[in-house]
C-alpha cells in the first residue's frame, strides 16, 4: 500500500495490521439522543457515572473527528454503515424483529406498534432512534392507552419501552478488525449487548463489508470486547483478561486467528486486575511508537501474561512469562529496547486521577503520533518528553462515559508498518 494513495484505493474493506500504522479509515459514533435518555437512577446499569452535556460531547467529538481527517482519516460513521447494509426492505424487517428480540419486547402488540413506528422512518433516522432507545411518552396517545396494562405489568414506573444505548460511542467495543478480519462481540454486560447487533448486520449486508473474514461471533457463549484487543505486530496479538473479556474466549480467538489467519503467531494474553477503573486492556495499556507503550503504574505487579503459540503439531501450547514488563515485550516483538511511559509520571495521586480520565488510553494515527484527551497534561506532557507527537482533543464531558480516544475509535483501514 502506497502512502500516497487516496482513501478510495483502498482495496480490501479491512486492512489493521498494527497499532500505530497511519490511519487512513476509521469508525466513530457521533453520540446522539440516546444520552439524553440517561437518568441518575439507571446510569450504574448503563455504565455511566455522570450524565454528558450531549451538545457539548457533540461539539468534542467533532473535534476529535476533525483531528482524525486531518491527520489524513476518513472518519466513517457506524449510523451510516448500518443504514447501508439495509439494502432492502427484508433486511430492514430482519433488524427491527431482531432488534425487538434483543430489546425483549415480548408482547404482540407492543411489538406491533414499535415495528410500525421503526419501519415508517427513512433507514438512518430509524437506526438512530433504535440507539436513541423508545420512551413510554413517544408511543402516541393511542398506543399508550392500547397498551397500558402491558406497560403497568411489564414496566411499571419504567419510562422506556426499550432502552437507550449510549456507550454506542465506545465503538472499539462491540466489534474489532484484526488483520482482514473482524471478530464480533458477546459483551460481559446485557446493556452493552444489544450493541453488537449493528456489527452482526454491516457484516452480513453491507456490501463492502459482507465478505470480511470472521474471527469471533456474537453467538459464542464467553465475553469478548475490543478494549482487550491490541495488534502489536502483524504476528502478534495483545489479549486481556479482565473484568470483560473471559480467559475461554480468548481460547476461543487464539484456535481461530491462529490457524486461520495468516500472519498472526501468537496471542500474549495479559491478565490484569478485573475492577472498573482498568475495565479493558486499553484502559492501563496502549502502544504509542514501535517500542513505546503507556502504562498505568498500579498495574505493573498486578500483570501476569501468558504466551499462546501452536506447536509443530498445531495444538495449542499456552505457558506463563516471567519477568519485567518490558523485557517480555523486547523478547516477543523483537525489539532492543522498550519504554514504558507511566500514567501521571508514575505520582500516585496524577496517575489515579488521570488513568481515571484515559491518560493511558491514547490512540495511535501514526508511529510515534497520538490523540489525547487534553485533561492529561501530566501524562502527555511526558509523551512529548519522549518524542511523541501528541494531538490534543477536549474531553470534559467525553470522558463522564470512561472511555477515551482509542475507546472511541475503530480503525477499518491502516497502512502497513514499513
Ligand atoms: N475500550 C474501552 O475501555 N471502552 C470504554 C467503554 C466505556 C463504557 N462506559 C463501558 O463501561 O463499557
Amino acid at each position: 500500500m502506497s502512502k500516497n494513495k487516496g482513501v478510495n484505493d483502498l482495496e480490501t474493506a479491512i486492512h489493521n495490521t498494527s497499532e500505530i500504522g497511519r490511519l487512513r479509515r476509521v469508525l466513530l459514533h457521533r453520540p446522539g439522543q440516546e444520552l439524553e435518555n440517561l437518568m441518575p437512577e439507571y446510569m450504574e446499569r448503563l455504565l455511566f457515572d455522570d450524565i454528558p452535556y450531549l451538545q457539548e460531547a457533540q461539539r468534542e467529538h467533532d473535534a476529535f473527528a476533525d483531528c482524525l481527517r486531518q491527520s489524513g482519516a476518513e472518519v466513517v460513521y457506524l449510523v451510516d454503515l448500518v443504514a447501508a447494509s439495509l439494502t432492502d426492505d427484508a433486511v430492514k424487517q430482519e433488524l427491527v424483529r431482531q432488534f425487538l428480540d434483543e430489546a425483549e419486547v415480548q408482547e404482540q402488540r407492543a411489538r406491533e406498534m414499535l415495528s410500525e413506528l421503526f419501519l415508517s422512518l427513512p433507514n438512518r433516522e430509524m437506526v438512530s432512534q433504535m440507539m436513541a432507545g423508545v420512551r413510554k411518552s413517544q408511543l402516541r396517545e393511542t398506543d399508550q392507552a392500547r397498551l397500558k396494562d402491558y406497560l403497568a405489568a411489564t414496566a411499571g414506573d419504567y419510562p422506556f419501552v426499550i432502552d437507550p444505548m449510549p456507550n454506542l460511542y465506545f465503538t472499539r467495543d462491540p466489534f474489532a478488525t484484526i488483520g482482514r478480519g473482524v471478530s464480533i462481540h458477546k459483551m460481559h454486560t446485557k446493556t452493552r449487548n444489544r450493541e453488537t447487533l449493528f456489527a452482526k448486520f454491516i457484516f452480513k449486508y453491507h456490501p463492502e463489508y459482507k465478505s470480511v473474514p470472521r474471527w469471533y461471533d456474537r453467538g459464542e457463549t464467553t465475553s469478548l470486547e475490543g478494549g482487550d484487543i491490541l495488534i502489536l505486530s502483524p504476528e502478534v496479538l495483545a489479549v486481556g483478561i479482565s473484568q470483560r473479556t473471559q480467559e475461554d474466549s480468548i481460547d476461543q480467538l487464539a484456535d481461530t486467528i491462529l490457524t486461520e489467519s495468516p500472519t498472526f503467531r501468537k496471542i500474549l494474553a495479559f491478565d490484569i486486575p478485573k475492577t472498573r477503573s482498568f475495565m479493558h486492556l486499553d484502559t492501563v495499556f496502549t502502544m504509542v511508537d514501535r517500542d513505546k507503550f503507556t502504562v498505568h503504574p498500579n498495574i505493573l505487579n498486578d500483570i501476569t501474561v501468558y504466551v499462546m503459540e501452536l506447536d509443530e503439531n498445531r495444538k495449542m501450547k499456552i505457558r506463563q512469562e516471567e519477568g519485567r514488563l518490558e523485557d517480555i515485550l523486547k523478547e516477543h516483538l523483537g525489539l532492543d529496547q522498550v519504554t514504558l511511559l507511566r500514567c501521571g509520571e508514575g505520582d500516585e495521586i496524577d496517575a489515579a486521577r488521570e488513568q481515571w480520565n484515559d491518560g493511558s488510553n491514547t490512540l495511535a494515527v501514526a508511529p510515534g503520533e497520538v490523540v489525547v484527551y487534553a485533561r492529561n497534561y501530566v501524562t502527555n506532557r511526558l509523551l512529548e518528553e519522549h518524542g511523541i507527537k501528541i494531538h490534543t482533543i477536549p474531553s470534559a464531558e467525553l470522558s463522564r462515559g470512561r472511555g477515551g480516544p482509542r475507546c472511541m475509535s475503530m480503525p477499518l483501514w491502516r497502512e502497513d508498518l514499513q
